[in-house]
């Protein structure tokens, strides 16, 4: 029965109190200790105690020491921690309505365990007060889990994530819900005065436009949707390693999922620099959990991946595959950069120890991440580069890595890599031992793991390297008529850039079940913004200006198209990079194909010398003829819409690159 003051005590409250010895009294009776000897626990209650395990801190954001301490220090913590939600107010604010929400920094769940309630109380952010309060959305507040280490995101996302969970290997795994990979139908780029003119519009190109009005109703959607959240996850962090040309970016999300995803992604700013972080240059609001409007104007499914470059703007709804976010900010990066006469490159990059570096051009499942991944040389980036007059830098600050099939025998770094901290999107798991079975395709093909490089253990950091000696272009023929290896001239490698071929493998576009041969400027058609051309130019001047060489590798289909041959061996491909790594390559003996006019060594260590030439791999000599010419007419049909574009000044390198596609 309770009494008047909710405690529990039994009717006439006389039962004697059990007294154990030391309990009761100052001094043993008998001088003997029994086995509460232990000194006790320092807590008062149990709230206490819980307490006691977790020591304060300030993990992302610590003050500043001035040179003469704490007392010259600029501005004290609690200032600075104002400044930062009146910034992150400022960016979650609906234009209209008022100047931003209310938002308090920490987990709402704390209130109930006492003690920090005080730091999260609505009284004591009364700084942060909407102008024009004429929505119930001013009364509530939004709270704010800014930077969050991955311990605490794992945290967030075990208890209230559905999908999410620890596997044996340390690694979070998670859903991304419906969709499993981009949606490059529903990217919508918007079109004004100056974008009109700067970007690629029309057939072939990515940018599918969108009005002002449209992103803002948009954008209006995505802001409703994250402050109706009791919390938000805010990342404030970098993109490029090249110190001069830094980007700072914020990502506003939902998820723990989608919070990690991006602490794994991008740089990670040191306490010092997210001191002094400022206003981002770049903003993304995910809301993928909430769908657009379809009767939205532009919108033709529920949904939307919009980029605003004036605003400096991205807004997602409708889809949480966290890779929209990561090629959201690439083609932002694509963008950007030009402008500043640096290319920006969907490609691989590691460097040799006597600081060759090689560049891994390919569309999703080529090979990039795999093959840039190599035991022997240091990992500047899998994924997205930078080059400029300074050499090379990544974009990134992690690794985004295909898992199907994957073995710890065929790719040990990429095995160790998956641990704790890393992402593991859609991978099934054996439900007891929480053991991951990477052949499982139940969820979908395109299962990923999303890891911080330094879990390479030979990443080179800082990620930036001096100019590339090889250029290598990967391509996943499903046709399997390419050879496994050709040398190409700077012609006949900006023919194949432009081309972008490769067999495109399931699912990392939303739609796509089984390989199908693909054309991709750049090889990355999805991420570019300005015609291919221009990429094009940049890349023909860059590498004959440091005298790179290039390379077509295909590590596709060998003996047979898909369905009869086979994907070519890893180990083979392998020992391909490494002779044109070595320079073994540079200086083999050549012979060149018919219709492509590849050449091709006749030999090399470590590969059977008649899979070189792939006719000798097929049994069927006329299906092989007639595949090739299929596949050329193919690349023809793809060419003839830049036939009439001029890449460079003269005219001269354009007609090379007419030249140098198929002949027949
Ligand atoms: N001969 C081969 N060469 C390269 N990769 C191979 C080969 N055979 C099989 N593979 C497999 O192909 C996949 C290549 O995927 P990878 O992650 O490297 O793609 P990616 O080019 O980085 O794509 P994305 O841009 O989508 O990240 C891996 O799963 C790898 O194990
Ligand atoms: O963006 C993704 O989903 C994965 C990737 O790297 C690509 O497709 O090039
Ligand atoms: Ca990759
Ligand atoms: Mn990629």
């Amino acid at each position: 029965m309770a009494s008047d003051n909710g405690n529990f005590s039994f009717d006439n409250g006389v039962l004697p109190k059990i007294q154990t010895n030391g309990a009761g009294s100052k001094k043993p009776a008998n001088g003997i200790c029994h086995d509460d000897s232990v000194p006790p626990v320092k807590a008062q209650t149990i709230h206490e105690l819980h307490s006691l395990q977790r020591k304060r801190s300030a993990p992302t954001t610590p003050v500043k020491e001035g040179a003469g301490g704490a007392a010259f220090a600029t501005i004290s913590e609690e200032e600075r921690q104002q400044l930062q939600l009146q910034s992150i107010s400022a960016s979650l604010a609906s234009l209209t309505r008022e100047t931003g929400p209310k938002v308090v920094r920490g987990d709402p769940a704390r209130k109930a365990e006492g003690g920090h309630a005080a730091k999260a109380t609505p009284e004591h952010h009364h700084y942060i007060t909407p102008t024009i309060s004429v929505s119930d959305s001013a009364l509530k507040f939004t709270h704010v889990l800014y930077n969050l280490s991955p311990a605490e995101l794992y945290e967030q996302a075990i208890k209230y994530e559905k999908g999410s969970f620890i596997t044996s290997n340390g690694a979070l795994a998670t859903l991304s819900g419906a969709k499993t990979g981009r949606s490059p139908r529903d990217k919508r780029v918007v079109k004004d005065d100056v974008t009109t003119e700067d970007l690629w519009w029309g057939k072939g190109s990515p940018n599918i436009e969108m009005d002002e009005h449209t992103f803002l109703t948009n954008r209006e959607r995505a802001v409703d949707y994250l402050n109706s959240l009791d919390k938000v996850f805010v990342n404030d962090q970098f993109l490029n390693w090249d110190p001069e040309n830094r980007i700072k970016v914020r990502i506003i999300s939902a998820r723990a999922y989608h919070s990690l995803f991006m602490h794994n992604m991008c740089i990670r700013a040191t306490p010092e620099e997210l001191e002094d972080f400022g206003t981002p240059d770049f903003t993304i609001y995910n809301a993928g959990q909430f769908p657009c409007n379809r009767y939205t104007h532009y919108m033709t499914s529920s949904t939307s991946v919009d980029i605003n470059l004036a605003r400096r703007e991205m807004v997602i709804l409708g889809t949480q595959y966290a890779g929209e976010m990561k090629k959201g900010l690439f083609s932002v990066m694509h963008y950007l950069m030009p402008k500043r006469q640096i290319l920006s490159l969907h490609s691989g990059c590691n460097m040799g120890k006597d600081g060759d570096v090689a560049l891994f051009f390919g569309l999703s499942g080529t090979g990039k991440t795999t093959l840039s991944t190599d035991h022997n040389r240091l990992l500047i980036g899998d994924d997205e580069h930078c080059w400029s007059d300074n050499g090379v830098s990544n974009i990134e600050g992690g690794c985004y890595a295909k898992c199907i099939d994957l073995s710890q025998e065929k790719e040990p770094d990429i095995w160790n890599a998956i641990k704790f901290g890393t992402v593991l999107e859609n991978v099934v798991f054996e439900e007891h031992t929480r053991e991951v079975d990477y052949t499982d395709k139940s969820v979908t093909e395109n299962t990923r793991a999303a890891y911080p490089i330094e879990y390479i253990p030979n990443a080179k950091l800082p990620c930036v390297g001096p100019h590339p000696k090889n250029v290598i272009l990967l391509a996943c023929d499903a046709f399997g008529v390419l050879p496994p290896v050709s040398k190409l001239n700077l012609a006949q490698t900006m023919y194949h850039f432009i081309s972008g071929y490769t067999a495109l493998v399931a699912g990392t576009e939303d739609g796509i079940k089984e390989p199908q041969a693909t054309f991709s400027a750049c090889f990355g058609a999805a991420f570019i913004m300005l015609h291919p051309t221009k990429y094009a130019a940049m890349l023909a001047e860059k590498m004959q200006k440091y005298g790179a060489t290039g390379w077509l590798v295909n590590t596709g289909w060998s003996g047979g198209r898909y369905g009869v041959g086979n994907r070519i061996k890893l180990a083979y491909t392998r020992k391909i990079i490494d002779a044109i790594h070595s320079g073994e390559l540079l200086n083999a003996k050549y012979q060149k194909t018919e219709v492509f006019g590849l050449e091709i060594p006749t030999g090399l260590n470590g590969v059977p010398s008649e899979i070189l030439d792939p006719i000798n791999t097929w049994e069927d000599k006329a299906a092989y003829k007639e595949t090739l010419l299929k596949l050329a007419g193919l690349f023809k049909k793809n060419f003839e819409v830049f036939a009439n574009h001029k890449i460079g000044t003269d005219g001269s390198l354009t007609d090379e690159i007419l030249a140098a596609g198929p002949n027949f």
